[in-house]
């Protein structure tokens, strides 16, 4: 099966997702019958377009950015063209921006509009406007996958909505922000200053293009938001979620922490409460005996409590750039695959 898609973002992710399209194309055709074509690919100067498929080995081997993709148009000989036309997906990797949305939410509705499905790595579309996104998918006929937004490498979504079909969720605990897990293990296993340990995760490319959003809880909200809507049935927003991110966290806490044979993890939490759903984000002290302890660097976990399967988890799914563009490779296997 043929499958033309279109990529916005070609920033870390984006050029590591064109890399893995490359590395996994025989085992795409071999293992699901899928012939993946990248058509479109663009940046904030335009787009690279070309119906019979852009060139793959070039792309994963070029600098990000909107002027990567120009210097590729100049040696085609072809110029860059205003916007993406039709093709059978989307994949959207631009910047997250949790006040707007944009620009991921304007490419989600073209793709829509064009009766494209969408897998999503940016966030701020989806927490913006998720209800007013499906309902367009659903008014068009297309579907959405979102994996890259909730935690990316570790598997959320897939386990609340597969694996505990038939469960009443009850509530949701997680550390989904690799970032600031890494600071907080470096800081206090390698007693590495914040500074320091936030320099690192960039280097790596796993903390945002604004790494405030890592830092202040942002991201970590942002997906147990999409979580909670999608897996408790809450409605909730942004302004709807306790926030307070890991800027706070001192030394000394970290050191008190150690001495007790603690952790201090910055912790997501959804719960059904009194016929609501209450979201949260805060540094916690936690114990050997919790089951996110041993969850340090860049890993993420996740736990579920559930009425009829007890307690189910995972943890793994480091952040990185390729774990990303895996989860939005499997995302569009999974919307493919006959076999
Ligand atoms: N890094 C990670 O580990 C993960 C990231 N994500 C999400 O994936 C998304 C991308 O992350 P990442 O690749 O790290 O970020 P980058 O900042 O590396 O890449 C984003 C790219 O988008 C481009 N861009 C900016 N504005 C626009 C626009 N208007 N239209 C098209 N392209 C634009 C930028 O290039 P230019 O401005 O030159 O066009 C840039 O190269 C983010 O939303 C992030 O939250 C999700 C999971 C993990
Ligand atoms: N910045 C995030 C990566 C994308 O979701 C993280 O640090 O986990």
């Amino acid at each position: 099966m043929r499958i033309n898609l279109v990529l916005t973002g070609f920033g870390i992710v984006g050029r590591e997702f064109i890399k893995l399209l490359e590395e996994k194309r025989d085992a795409l055709r071999g293992n699901y019958d899928l012939d993946i074509r990248l058509v479109a690919v663009g940046g904030r100067g335009g787009f690279l377009a070309n119906e019979d498929g852009l060139d793959l080995t070039a792309l994963g081997g070029a600098e990000t950015g909107s002027r990567s993709l120009q210097a590729y148009a100049d040696a085609q000989g072809s110029p860059l063209v205003a916007s993406f036309g039709e093709a059978d997906a989307l994949i959207e990797a631009t910047p997250t921006d949790t006040d707007t949305g944009e620009p991921g939410l304007g490419y989600i509705m073209q793709a829509i509009r064009n009766r494209m499905d969408v897998v999503a790595l940016s966030k701020g579309a989806l927490v913006r406007h998720y209800n007013e996104i499906f309902a367009a998918a659903a008014t068009n006929r297309v579907r959405l996958k979102f994996s890259g937004a909730t935690a990316a490498a570790l598997p959320t979504l897939d386990i609340g909505q597969i694996s505990l079909a038939g469960c009443e969720i009850l509530s949701i605990e997680g550390i989904l922000n690799g970032t600031s897990n890494y600071i907080l293990s470096r800081m206090q296993q390698d007693r590495l200053s914040f500074e320091e340990a936030l320099r690192i995760a960039q280097s790596r490319g796993i903390a945002e293009a604004n790494p405030k959003l890592d830092v202040e809880g942002t991201d970590s909200a942002c997906k147990m938001l999409l979580l909670a809507n999608c897996l408790l049935g809450s409605k909730l927003s942004l302004s709807d979620v306790s926030v307070t991110g890991i800027v706070g966290v001192t030394e000394q806490d970290l050191e008190e922490a150690r001495a007790q044979g603690s952790k201090i993890k910055l912790l997501a939490r959804a719960r059904k409460q009194d016929g609501a759903v209450r979201v949260e984000v805060s540094p916690r002290k936690i114990g050997t005996d919790h089951l996110l302890f041993s969850v340090d660097g860049t890993n993420k976990g996740i736990v579920f409590r559930t009425d009829t399967m007890g307690e189910v988890g995972a943890v793994g799914g480091s952040s990185s750039p390729r774990g990303a563009a895996a989860a939005a490779m499997k995302d569009l296997i999974h919307l493919y695959r006959k076999i």
